[in-house]
C-alpha cells in the first residue's frame, strides 16, 4: 500500500505545489488525472523517489521513503517500485531481453531471464526478444519499459501515460496487463494519464 499526507513541493520559489493526499491498496489501481502542467508527472516522481518532497510523507507499506538516505531509497527503489517514465532509459547496446533481464540484476544480483522472457511475451514481444531497443517502434518500447518495471515483483507501480503511444488493442491489452499483475502480485498501481480510454477503465481516480 501506498499512501501521502500532505506533501509539497516546489523547484524553484514561484510554484508551490501541494498536493491531495491519496491512498492506493494493494492489488489496486489509482488514476492520476489533470490539466497540462498541473503536477502529474511530479507528483509521480515523488512517489518514487526521484524528487524529494519540501514537507509531508510518502509511505510504501512500512517505509517512509522520504527518511531514507539515497543509497537506502536507490535499494528500496530497485527492489519495490516499478516506474514506468515516459521516456524510454534503455542501454542502446544491449538487447531488449538483456535490458529487461539487467533491471533484476541491478536489483537483486540474480538474472531472472525465464521471468523476462515471459513478461515479454504476455506483453506481446517474443519475436522482439533480441532486438536492440532502438528497432523497435514507440509502442512496443513502451511495453519493454513495463516488462522491465514489473521483473521484480515491485510492491508499487507507476506509470507515467503508459498507453498514450498505443493504438487502441495495444491501449487495451497493456491496461489489462498492468492491472491483472497488479492484482495478481498485490501490487498498488498509480498510473498518470490523460488518456479516455484508460478513465473509463478504471473507476478511482483524482484530479490533481
Ligand atoms: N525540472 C523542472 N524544473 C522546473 N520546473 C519544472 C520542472 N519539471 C516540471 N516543471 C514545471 O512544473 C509544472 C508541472 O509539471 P509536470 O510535468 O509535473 O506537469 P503535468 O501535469 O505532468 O503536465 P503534462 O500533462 O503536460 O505532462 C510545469 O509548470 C512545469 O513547467
Amino acid at each position: 500500500m501506498i499512501t501521502t499526507q500532505n506533501l509539497q513541493f516546489s523547484y524553484n520559489s514561484k510554484q508551490n505545489f501541494s498536493f491531495p493526499d491519496l491512498k492506493c491498496e494493494s492489488g489496486n489501481t489509482l488514476l492520476i488525472t489533470g490539466n497540462s502542467g498541473k503536477g502529474k508527472t511530479t507528483l509521480l516522481h515523488l512517489l518514487g523517489g526521484l524528487l524529494t518532497p519540501t514537507s509531508g510523507n510518502i509511505q510504501i507499506d512500512d517505509t517512509e521513503i522520504s527518511k531514507l538516505s539515497p543509497s537506502k531509497l536507490d535499494a528500496f527503489r530497485g527492489k519495490n517500485i516499478g516506474m514506468v517514465l515516459q521516456k524510454s532509459y534503455f542501454v542502446e547496446a544491449l538487447s531488449v531481453l538483456d535490458n529487461v533481464i539487467l533491471a533484476s540484476w541491478l536489483a537483486t544480483g540474480k538474472k531472472a531471464k525465464e521471468k523476462a522472457i515471459q513478461l515479454l511475451t504476455q506483453l506481446d514481444l517474443e519475436n522482439q526478444i533480441h532486438k536492440l531497443p532502438a528497432q523497435l517502434s514507440i509502442g512496443q518500447q513502451q511495453r519493454v519499459n513495463i516488462a522491465r518495471a514489473l521483473i521484480n515483483n515491485p510492491k508499487v507501480i507507476l506509470a507515467d501515460e503508459p498507453t498514450s503511444s498505443l493504438d487502441d488493442d495495444n491501449a487495451q491489452i497493456v491496461a489489462d496487463l498492468l492491472a491483472n499483475l497488479a492484482s495478481k502480485h498485490k501490487a498498488a498501481l498509480i498510473i498518470v494519464t490523460h488518456d479516455q480510454r484508460l478513465k473509463s477503465k478504471f473507476t478511482n481516480a483524482i484530479n490533481l
